[in-house]
């Protein structure tokens, strides 16, 4: 027992009244027994080596947290080496290490877009250096002017014959490279995003390689202008990044730096097109997109953690009669705002799993040149990306409330890891592209052509148009039958709302413009459906382990119910279901709560986080919260001297100055 009220054996009693096995259960969370034993051992070397540290990472400095950055890095890289780590175990090792640095642009984006935009020779040259790490690289595009609008990028990058080079130039100060990771202080090259010219033509954006720093001595090479952008939001958190600026004064590179899959522009200056999409051209973007869905159920399940944990730890009312208090995880209202986030991060942890074999398999496709599923897999990135990130943030945020007081503190972890994450909302885009997706898919339909993969559903057009939910107690919505219905009818009708809106417009852009609000929601509405898809389609899989299979059905029933709840007004407007039926689904969630209570803890021990990883007092895995959080307290800066700077200056004077007034 813990002294002053702290209970740690509190969370070894929760663990008792779990009613399933959690070894199981963190199998089907990691995707195979040999992920769970990578993730175990890639956590636990992280965890044991002193380098890795970050306990005092909220209280360094800018300099500081970078200059520890690039440490980390290269230690890890010195780890990877020396134990010969897999491409799967030096993946694990960079998530537990858990702070944001060049290498993610260098091996999330940079690499990536050789591989998806050179030519085979280009790959030849460039990805062994990258892969050695004796090249850095990040990824240009974004500009101080423009970001979500690629076409609009304003650098340039003007061949000239007679050297047979591109010259690479900054225009204006709009067309700043602004915003890259890695490229302020660390790349010494960049996939540069530019508009190509030549013949005097302007052919729109494309991507080229260039050299920006010495190899020597690491100084920006004549003519390019580099620097780190400022600090961002919040402590510590991603101000270990250098998102950087970037402008080139005529700087001139050779010919065959231009990524040349997609199109070439020849010797003599001619510009041909291959019979390769030009979407290809964003393809990086989709590779980093299904990363951050994945990314998405890691920083939601760390954050749901911390609150499960600690809201079962912490007690506040109860007794009337001097008895114990009640543990706050007892309580409805903390059980209906936490449990679906917990179900919320198993939801995103599944589609995650599916986005990226999607991937792997358009991926396959398109080496075959097999273009045919790639707008689909942009969609379905775009949107995932956009909605799995959004709710993300608002639950990270949500289970800080969760925690009262003590979440407010930087030792709860849960401050930094809101600042680290919510960038990923605004990074890589929205729904808009899902939304012109779904219009396209609905246009076809009416014309008869039968859609596959995540938009089959709208095929059935017929019935889902007309159809009424069957539901008549509380216990019918745990039929996955009767779910996927009324979120296949409210998808569909609501795209097909937006369609015939759009066409009773002047143009099918200003109709687009103005219906972008409901048009949103459709998409939301539609990737809804696709998380809700794919959890029902895990829970048919052979998934072993007593109670595992059990758990999961709860929290696929509560992560769709309690969207149907949050979205009650698109399934009543729509025709879905009735009020009766909304208030049945909600009657239900309530007794779901009651059944995910006894499981909670154990849930959340299920993700298997070290409390390296967690980085947080009150996600502890022993549950010893309170004397955790006063040592926390003096190790604080303020707390070096028990005088603080500045008495004798700012605050004896005040004093003594009021004394004097009181003695009048
Ligand atoms: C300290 C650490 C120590 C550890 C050390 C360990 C050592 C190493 C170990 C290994 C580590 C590994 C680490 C890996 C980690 C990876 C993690 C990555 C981290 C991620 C960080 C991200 C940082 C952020 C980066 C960025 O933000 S990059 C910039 C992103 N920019 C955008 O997102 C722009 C958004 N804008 C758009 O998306 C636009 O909408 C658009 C450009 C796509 C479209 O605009 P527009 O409509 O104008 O376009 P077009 O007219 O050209 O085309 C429209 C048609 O094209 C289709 N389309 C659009 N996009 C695509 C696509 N991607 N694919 C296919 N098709 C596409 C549209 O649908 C239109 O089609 P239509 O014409 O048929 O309608
Ligand atoms: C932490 C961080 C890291 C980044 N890393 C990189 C990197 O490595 N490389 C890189 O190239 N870039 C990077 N970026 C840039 C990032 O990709 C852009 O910030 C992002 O694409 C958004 O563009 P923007 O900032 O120009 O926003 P804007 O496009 O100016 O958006 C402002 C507002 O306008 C809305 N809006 C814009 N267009 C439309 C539209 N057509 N319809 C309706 N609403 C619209 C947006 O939704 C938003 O609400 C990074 C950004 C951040 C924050």
């Amino acid at each position: 027992m813990a002294d002053g009220g702290g209970e740690p054996d509190q969370l070894a009693g929760e663990r008792a009244t779990a009613q399933f096995d959690v070894d199981g259960m963190k199998v089907a969370w990691a995707g195979s027994r040999h992920a769970v034993e990578v993730a175990d051992r890639m956590a636990r070397l992280v965890a044991s080596d002193p380098v890795f540290r970050k306990d005092t990472r909220t209280m360094l400095s800018r300099k500081e947290l970078f200059k520890d950055t690039l440490k980390k890095a290269a230690h890890a890289w010195k780890r990877i080496v020396e134990l010969r780590l897999t491409e799967e175990e030096a993946n694990l090792l960079r998530l537990y290490v858990d702070q944001p640095g060049y290498v993610d642009l260098h091996w999330g984006m940079f690499v990536p877009a050789i591989k998806g935009q050179g030519t085979e020779e280009q790959q030849k040259k460039w990805l062994p250096m990258a892969y050695k790490f004796q090249i850095i690289g990040c990824y240009a595009q974004t500009e101080l002017g423009h970001g979500s609008n690629v076409q609009g990028l304003e650098t340039t990058a003007t061949f000239d014959p007679s050297a047979d080079e591109f010259v690479m130039h900054s225009p204006t100060l709009t067309s700043s490279k602004w915003w890259p990771g890695g490229l302020g202080k660390a790349s010494t090259h960049a996939v540069v995003y530019a508009r190509l010219i030549t013949e005097g033509k302007d052919y729109g954006i494309h991507g080229f390689i260039v050299q920006l720093r010495s190899l020597d001595d690491h100084s920006p090479l004549p003519g390019v202008t580099l620097g780190d952008i400022g600090g961002k939001f919040g402590s510590g958190a991603y101000n270990s990044m250098d998102n950087g600026v970037l402008r080139f004064d005529h700087v001139r590179i050779p010919r065959d730096q231009m990524l040349m899959r997609l199109s070439q522009v020849t010797r003599e200056g001619k510009y041909v097109h291959s019979d390769v999409p030009k979407q290809l051209l964003y393809g990086t973007m989709v590779y980093v997109r299904q990363t951050i869905v994945a990314d998405a159920s890691k920083a939601l399940s760390r954050a749901v953690c911390i609150a499960v944990r600690y809201s079962a730890i912490r007690k506040q009312f109860g007794s009337q009669d001097g008895g114990p208090e009640t543990q706050v995880l007892n309580y409805k209202t903390q059980q209906s705002r936490l449990f679906p986030l917990l179900a919320s991060a198993y939801a995103y942890r599944f589609v995650g799993q599916w986005l990226k074999w999607l991937y792997t398999d358009v991926t396959q496709k398109l080496e075959a040149k097999d273009y045919s599923t790639l707008p689909e897999a942009h969609a379905c990135t775009a949107g995932l990306k956009s909605v799995t990130t959004s709710a993300t943030a608002d639950a990270i945020e949500e289970c800080r409330k969760l925690c009262g007081g003590h979440g407010y503190l930087n030792s709860s972890g849960l401050p930094e890891l809101f600042a680290v994450y919510v960038p990923a909302c605004t990074y890589e885009g929205d729904n808009v592209q899902v939304a012109r997706f779904l219009m396209k898919t609905v246009a076809q339909v009416a014309t008869g052509k039968q859609p596959v993969g995540t938009i089959a559903y709208m095929g059935n057009i017929q019935h889902l148009m007309q159809c009424k939910s069957a539901v008549n107690t509380a216990e019918d919505w745990l039929n996955p039958a009767a779910i996927k219905e009324v979120f296949e009818a409210r998808a569909l009708r609501m795209a097909v709302n937006c369609a015939q809106n759009i066409s009773k417009a002047p143009s099918q852009e200003e109709g687009f413009s103005e219906l972008s609000p409901d048009l949103l929601e459709a998409a939301v509405a539609h990737v809804q459906l696709i998380i809700v898809t794919k959890f029902i389609e895990k829970l048919q899989e052979d998934i072993p382990g007593p109670g595992v299979k059990e758990q999961l059905q709860k929290l696929c029933s509560i992560y769709a119910l309690h969207l149907l709840h949050k979205h009650l007004g698109d399934f009543l407007s729509t025709g879905c279901i009735t009020a009766r039926q909304g208030a049945l689904a909600n009657e239900l969630l309530g007794k779901l709560y009651a059944q995910v209570r006894p499981n909670a803890v154990a849930l959340v021990d299920a993700f298997d986080y070290t409390d390296h990883y967690l980085g947080s007092v009150l996600g502890r895995y022993d549950g010893d919260v309170y004397p955790a959080l006063y040592e926390e307290a003096w190790k604080d800066p303020l707390n070096e001297t028990v005088v603080p700077d500045g008495y004798q200056e700012h605050l004896r004077p005040l004093l003594k100055q009021q004394l004097k007034l009181s003695r009048l």
